[in-house]
């Protein structure tokens, strides 16, 4: 239990406040960073599990009136050692990040692309909501990030209708598996060795070089230049069954209209500044590593700008008519958020920023471009996080 409340607020260091300087934002954002809460999600069905947690943790679990599925702890609770947590029964999650899940309104059904995916806080809370029906496909650039995004499948169960691929976001190219498994086993055979069998961690020497044919057989331009790793799918994910040319096509503009993503999700490779528990982590971390970690020598200000404009733009491109994405990034700079969204607009006749119904009695204020969304430490009592909700418009 938290004795004492929460520590006094530290002083800024010096690097966060030139960062702050350079980007136009108000210090006072932070200073309520050292009293806001740490968030749980509790599972679906798991309900019952926040009595046992109370006891366990000697401190109340405080519903967050404003998100279903969410409680607020004291700050310095760790979760970690719980039963709770450890049966897979609550997650670690800012409400924030929740919001950004809950402004994409997913349906039953859904099939979902998640462009950004690891560590996987999100795609789980996608995968919760969904239940059993629809599909998640998760995509991350960073094959160990996103292996550990596998891990939090596995452990809260979540991975019979989820896909895992290691690819470049601002490429990836393949659309949801609308097949099921009853119908896609008919018409194949198992023992073929271009079909999709149940995944299994372990893959015999036969199997490998069996795939590492049958990729050369299948001879897909596509794959070959663009190679998105598979490295996981569940028996429902449209997966099983499915022949390798199948899941790996490629389909034109007009055939994303109608069979691409039913609702996509952009949470951006960014800077980072408004989470609380990475501006945390400078402190075991060391300042004077601020720099580099925020800005090294790839990811200056302008080539993250850009690589967050290409990831919304190719997940909105893979996107069908009607659907919805979200952009989300939890950094609190103007250049990452309402910039990239302007500029993408600029650029997009079927896109439409939509406001966000459900946010309706959220603790967050307007960003710059009317319709998105802003939390802040200081606003929200959440870490920082900037939402903005597109929809496609039906090509005439
Ligand atoms: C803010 S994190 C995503 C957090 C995640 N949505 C969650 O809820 O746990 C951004 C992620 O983008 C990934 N990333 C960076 N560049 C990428 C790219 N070009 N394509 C796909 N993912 C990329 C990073 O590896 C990182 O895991």
């Amino acid at each position: 239990m938290s004795e004492g409340g929460a520590p006094p607020p530290r002083p800024l260091p010096p690097e966060l406040l030139k960062f702050l300087e350079e980007n136009h934002l108000d210090p006072s954002i932070y200073s309520s960073s050292h009293s806001v809460p740490r968030y749980i999600r509790v599972k679906p069905g798991c309900e019952g599990c926040i009595e046992e947690l109370e006891a366990e943790i000697n401190c109340k679990a405080v519903k967050v009136d404003w998100l279903p599925g969410f409680y607020s702890l004291p700050h310095d609770v760790q979760i970690a050692g719980t039963s709770a947590y450890q049966e897979g029964k609550i997650y670690g999650m800012d409400a924030a990040s929740g919001a950004a899940v809950s402004a994409l309104g997913v349906s039953p059904g859904d099939h979902v692309l998640d462009l950004c995916a690891a560590p996987g806080a999100k795609l789980c809370m996608l995968l919760d909501v969904l239940g059993n029906s629809g599909s998640v496909t998760g995509v991350d650039v960073s094959q160990h990030r996103l292996a550990a995004s596998r891990t939090l499948v596995q452990k809260y169960k979540l991975g019979d209708r989820c896909r895992l691929f290691v690819a470049d976001g601002t490429t990836f190219s393949l659309p949801p598996s609308r097949l099921h498994l009853s119908e896609a086993g008919k018409s194949q055979s198992y023992e073929d060795s271009n079909t999709f069998k149940e995944w299994t961690s372990r893959r015999t020497w036969k199997e490998r070089k069996l795939a590492a044919k049958a990729r050369k057989n299948v001879g897909l331009r596509h794959f070959e230049s663009q190679n998105p790793e598979l490295i996981y799918y569940g028996m429902h994910s449209g997966v099983v069954g499915q022949k390798r040319d199948q899941l790996y096509r490629v389909l034109s503009g007009t055939e994303i209209s109608i069979h691409g993503y039913d609702k996509v999700l952009v949470d951006a490779e960014c800077t980072h500044d408004g989470s609380i528990r990475h501006i945390q982590k400078f402190e075991h971390w060391g300042w004077e590593t601020f720099q580099q970690r925020v800005f090294d020598a790839e990811r200056t200000e302008d080539s993250l700008a850009f690589l967050q404009l290409k990831l919304l733009r190719n997940g909105f491109r893979l996107l069908k008519a009607g659907g919805t994405l979200v952009y989300s990034t939890c950094s609190l700079t103007v250049a990452q958020n309402e910039d990239v969204v302007d500029q993408f607009m600029s650029q997009n006749d079927s896109a439409v920023l939509q406001e966000i119904d459900t946010a309706k009695g959220w603790p967050c204020k307007s960003g710059r471009t009317l319709g998105t969304l802003r939390f802040d430490p200081a606003t929200s009592h959440t870490s920082g996080l900037f939402v903005a909700r597109f929809t496609k418009l039906t090509p005439r």
